[in-house]
């Protein structure tokens, strides 16, 4: 076990160093956000801009209203002002990122973006659009907003939703007609279609110019039959994992965030004075965010919880230049932070509760149906934290079914971690009386939420879909990671959430064992190995490592080497055949 301890004491020891709240300087001058403009001290001193009703407002505020950068600069000690100008062009600059390494030159001069707009692909006049309305369904009303608008709640503090023209999606064609252009689009390099996301533009973002678009051509991500895990440990025949961490930056997050940084691109462009883009994070949001701004050369501020995050999680806003608060508190101690924050600054919000981030996570269930080959499957488990993927699968199923592209939906199962299952509750009381919770530690960080802000969203869905809310406590969690992972997988704790919540369903009876169940993977499972090695190493407190794998220490000597071999592989069996 020499192996196994000295890899986990040296991961554990990485662990205790790194703590950002000691450090704030060094990260306070990251790449494009200029150090005069950073959220330290006196930052506060904007409140003057902003009313105090606005305040109240649950955080909403619209672009029109927000103080201009001479505002800002004027009334934050210490802020120097971008020019509108400089706001807004920065991304149309010949050399700004946007326009570089991902797009590859075609031919001498012409990079993909410009093939596309010389093609007309994309970029004309479009008869579909979409906007803002209350998420409150059932409730009649004529508040709307423009997309264009900065604004994250109505008037009412209710959740907004992108609503889109269905009549004029409808008039385009048929179900047929759908299925057809977006299979046509899949595996191409045509900007943006190469992208799972933007190859389904017109139910996304439609009416943003192909050359604001930020996209690292995301989306597309594999769907694989589990066989030997479906068959051996959960006796079923048609398991599928949809494998959302293999991306860009190794999470789901990035099908939201591709859209919203669009978005942000075109705010800019059009002169709305946005500083930047910032989220609180468990370590995926976060990942994201700072991957697209670097893309596109906006300026990301990240809050994170100290110490609650992975390594792997930490250092890819650090590596993307975003500037990133560690700060002492918990993920729902960040997410009120930093709505706090963007209602005083001109800061744009990230976080789920931004309902465009669901628009393009939506895809990710259109995605499922068209791997199918558009046959529906039975059952679709989501791991749940802030709770805004469980209602984008749900919305991305029934545009689906709306526009004739399938006939039904899939019944949809949220999948939370026991130290933090506030929607389980509300489930098991009948939707009754949702309470937040307080959120105990998980391996599962990611969804490690004791206040989901989409929680209305959540409810909506599974109520719509005939669904079922499970959980699954940190013993369970670890060991069907380690069977999944025995069976050639190498999940995230999020993932082991799902499974342990297919398994509890498989053996009620309630998932039959040819029931066509689709588990969605939403991390890579790369970004979460601090509790694979202590599990291997059975240094877990309070859990029972019953599916350990520890390395064997040998000395590197022949005979040693063919004494493990003979013991692990029951070589002396087989000693006659030899
Ligand atoms: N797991 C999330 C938590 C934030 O949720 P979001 O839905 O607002 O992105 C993360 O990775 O930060």
């Amino acid at each position: 076990m020499v192996g196994a301890v000295a890899v986990s004491s040296g991961l554990r020891s990485n662990l205790g160093v790194v703590n950002l709240a000691t450090k704030p300087s060094r990260f306070a001058e990251c790449e494009g956000l200029p150090s005069q403009v950073s959220l330290r001290k006196g930052a506060r001193g904007s409140k003057m801009l902003l009313s105090s009703s606005r305040r109240r407002g649950l955080g909403a505020i619209r672009a029109d209203a927000l103080p201009s950068s001479q505002e800002v600069a004027d009334n934050v000690p210490g802020a120097t002002a971008l020019t509108l100008e400089e706001v807004a062009t920065d991304s149309a600059k010949p050399n700004s990122p946007n326009n570089g390494p991902m797009s590859p030159k075609k031919g001498r001069n012409e990079n993909i973006r410009e093939e596309a707009r010389r093609q007309g692909a994309g970029s004309s006049p479009t008869t579909f659009s979409a906007k803002y309305v209350p998420f409150t369904p059932g409730v009649k009303s004529d508040e709307e907003y423009s997309l264009d608008e900065v604004i994250y709640r109505s008037k009412t503090g209710a959740l907004l939703d992108v609503q889109h023209d269905m009549e004029a999606l409808k008039k385009a064609g048929d179900g047929a007609y759908w299925r057809k252009l977006f299979d046509s689009r899949v595996g191409k390099t045509t900007w943006p279609y190469g992208s799972g996301v933007w190859s389904k533009k017109e139910w996304v973002l439609p009416e943003i110019d192909d050359d604001d678009i930020v996209s690292v051509f995301e989306g597309n991500s594999n769907l694989f039959w589990a066989e030997r895990f479906g068959k051996e440990v959960m006796d079923m025949t048609d398991l599928w994992v949809k494998h959302c961490g293999i991306s860009h930056t190794g999470s789901f997050k990035d099908l939201g965030m591709t859209v919203l940084v669009s978005q942000v691109n075109r705010l800019r462009r059009l002169g709305k004075p946005l500083l930047g883009v910032g989220c609180a994070s468990t370590g995926d949001t976060s990942a994201a965010l700072s991957a697209y701004c670097a893309a596109a050369g906006i300026p990301a501020i990240v809050f994170l919880p100290a110490n609650k995050i992975s390594i792997a999680q930490l250092v890819q806003p650090i590596a993307n230049g975003a500037l990133v608060l560690s700060m002492d508190t918990d993920f729902d101690g960040c997410m009120r932070l930093i709505r706090e924050v963007t209602s005083e600054l001109p800061i744009y919000l990230a976080n789920s509760l931004n309902s465009l981030r669901l628009e393009g996570q939506k895809t990710a269930a259109i995605e499922i149906l068209q791997q199918f080959d558009w046959e529906v499957p039975d059952w679709v488990i989501v791991p749940g934290g802030n709770l805004g993927n469980i209602y984008a699968f749900y919305k991305g199923f029934y545009m689906c079914k709306e526009l004739g592209l399938v006939d039904r939906m899939p019944r949809l199962i949220c999948a939370q971690a026991h130290n933090a299952n506030p929607l389980y509750r509300a489930y098991k009381d009948g939707w009754e009386n949702f309470k937040p919770v307080k959120a105990l530690p998980t391996f599962a960080s990611a969804i490690q939420i004791g206040d989901p802000v989409s929680i209305d969203r959540a409810i909506y869905a599974l109520t719509q879909c005939d669904g079922i809310v499970e959980e699954a406590t940190e013993q369970e969690i670890m060991d069907v990671c380690a069977q999944a992972d025995k069976s050639g997988m190498f999940t995230c704790p999020h993932t082991g959430v799902a499974l342990v919540a297919l398994e509890k369903l498989r053996s009620r009876g309630v998932i039959g064992p040819n029931d066509r169940t689709v588990v969605v993977s939403t991390a890579h499972g790369l970004k979460f190995t601090q509790s694979k090695v202590e599990y291997h190493s059975s240094e877990l407190p309070d859990i029972v490592s019953q599916f350990a794998n520890p390395p064997v220490s040998v000395a590197d000597d022949f005979g040693s080497i063919m004494d493990v071999l003979r013991q692990k592989l029951s070589l002396n069996n087989l000693k006659g055949s030899m």
